[in-house]
């Protein structure tokens, strides 16, 4: 995916000295420094970042963090002190008057708010065509449009209705539906769910993911709420005092908090619903070849103590798990012939889960697993990894370095339910 927006060292001081602010912003001066010592407010500062085309990427921080304030550089609604915006190419700061206008009726779709911004003397056609009207498009297209986005948003039927008529979940669909009916890459939404009661808000948080994957729209979301920042963006920027602290996606950010705040910001997170396999998974050191002999897989667990190995095929298509017990108790039958064939009998069904799954879909297998670690497959049973229980302990307690090292912390939190795997937890 190439990078649609680049923002290059932006900065934007509200004021009438900016530059000094900017300078004392150099020296090392605070936002509420600069606001008590020269009456300067820092909106934005030291901003850099990049947007991928087709992607949700959410601006999150409290009340006051520069969220909105970025947002509206983004569009130019605010002029920027300083710094570079680069839209498809293009470094919109340096675009005049009508040049911007032009820039912005293909670039960006409308933005939706809080407040729903929907015409109250307009019905929902009329609403929801008004970008594209907006946009030159002829009559007839744009109602065909319109009416295409109206179902896709799921108000087939009120299409003639007035706002008053709608409750606010519904009015926010039209909100939507009017950005997206129109033709442009970029979608810009500024706390658009915020004033919807909690599970609407969360079917519209849905129904945008949903709708994301067929239109691919480059969607810029502002939220104040970490939940929602996680569940619809592909890559979250957390603002504070102006300024971006970090940037990642909904794993990196909790495995990985870049600071203090961060992690204080993060901590209340359900994390069992964010990170996946994929993020908590090491990799299978030692592993049984398909074409391995008895004797030479029961030496390797036996020289790793292992209690347990997977075993997988030359394109490492995971074929099951073997218990060292069984195998040695097997062999111990063929003690007295040399060239013995592996018994597939000894064979059993690997506890796994897909790379993607959730940590809480791990602990589940975790739960039903009998003998111990878990594998992680892609799509196509590859074996990628395992997760042992110290991981899913670790991930789940909060400390990233003890991902890192697959460290075992011996609190045994009740989540993961009896230990029936003993000894073999760590060793695969
Ligand atoms: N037009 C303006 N004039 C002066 N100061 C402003 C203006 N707009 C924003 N600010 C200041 O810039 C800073 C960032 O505000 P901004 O609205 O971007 O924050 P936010 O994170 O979006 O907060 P909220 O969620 O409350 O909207 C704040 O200190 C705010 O007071």
């Amino acid at each position: 995916m190439s990078d649609i927006i680049t923002v290059n060292n932006l900065y934007k001081i509200f004021g009438e000295n900016p530059k000094k602010a900017i300078e004392a912003l150099e020296e090392g001066k605070t936002k509420d420094e600069i606001l008590q010592e020269l009456k300067q407010v820092v909106g934005v500062q030291k901003i850099n970042f990049s947007v991928r085309e087709g992607e949700t990427f959410v601006l999150m921080g409290l009340s006051g963090s520069g969220k909105s304030t970025l947002q509206r550089l983004i569009n130019r609604l605010h002029e920027p002190t300083s710094g570079e915006i680069i839209i498809n190419g293009t470094d919109i700061v340096k675009l005049n008057q009508k040049e911007l206008r032009e820039f912005r009726r293909n670039t960006f779709c409308g933005m939706v708010f809080q407040n729903f911004a929907i015409l109250p003397h307009r019905t929902v056609l009329g609403n929801v065509e008004f970008g594209l009207e907006l946009q030159g498009v002829d009559k007839e297209v744009r109602q065909e449009k319109a009416r295409k986005m109206i179902e896709q948003v799921g108000l087939k039927g009120n299409e003639d209705s007035y706002p008053s008529q709608l409750s606010g979940g519904m009015q926010q669909r039209v909100g939507l539906a009017r950005g997206l009916a129109v033709d442009a890459p970029i979608l810009l939404m500024d706390e658009a769910f915020s004033a919807l009661d909690p599970l609407i808000r969360r079917q519209m948080q849905d129904e945008l993911i949903e709708l994301q994957s067929t239109m691919k729209k480059t969607i810029l979301f502002v939220t104040h709420d970490l939940d929602e920042a996680f569940r619809i963006g592909d890559r979250i920027a957390i603002m504070k005092d102006g300024e971006i602290v970090q940037i990642g996606s909904a794993e990196e950010i909790i495995s990985r908090p870049s600071n203090d705040y961060v992690k204080a910001f993060v901590e209340d997170m359900d994390r069992a619903a964010v990170l996946t396999a994929g993020t908590i998974m090491q990799p299978a050191k030692e592993i049984a070849f398909t074409g391995d002999g008895p004797r030479t897989i029961l030496r390797k667990m036996k020289r790793n103590g292992l209690s347990g190995i997977f075993m997988i095929d030359s394109k490492r298509d995971l074929k099951g798990y073997i218990l060292a017990d069984e195998l040695a108790e097997n062999l111990k039958k063929h003690q007295k012939e040399d060239d013995v064939p592996f018994d597939k009998s000894l064979l059993r069904e690997a506890s796994k889960v897909d790379q993607d799954e959730a940590l809480s879909d791990v602990i589940n297998a975790y739960h039903d697993s009998e003998y111990g670690p878990i594998a992680v497959v892609d799509d196509k049973n590859r074996l990628r990894g395992v997760i042992v229980r110290g991981a899913i302990i670790a991930a789940l307690s909060q400390d990233p370095e003890a991902i890192d090292e697959g460290k075992i912390n011996t609190g045994s939190p009740e989540s993961l339910g009896t230990d029936n795997t003993g000894e073999q937890d760590n060793k695969s």
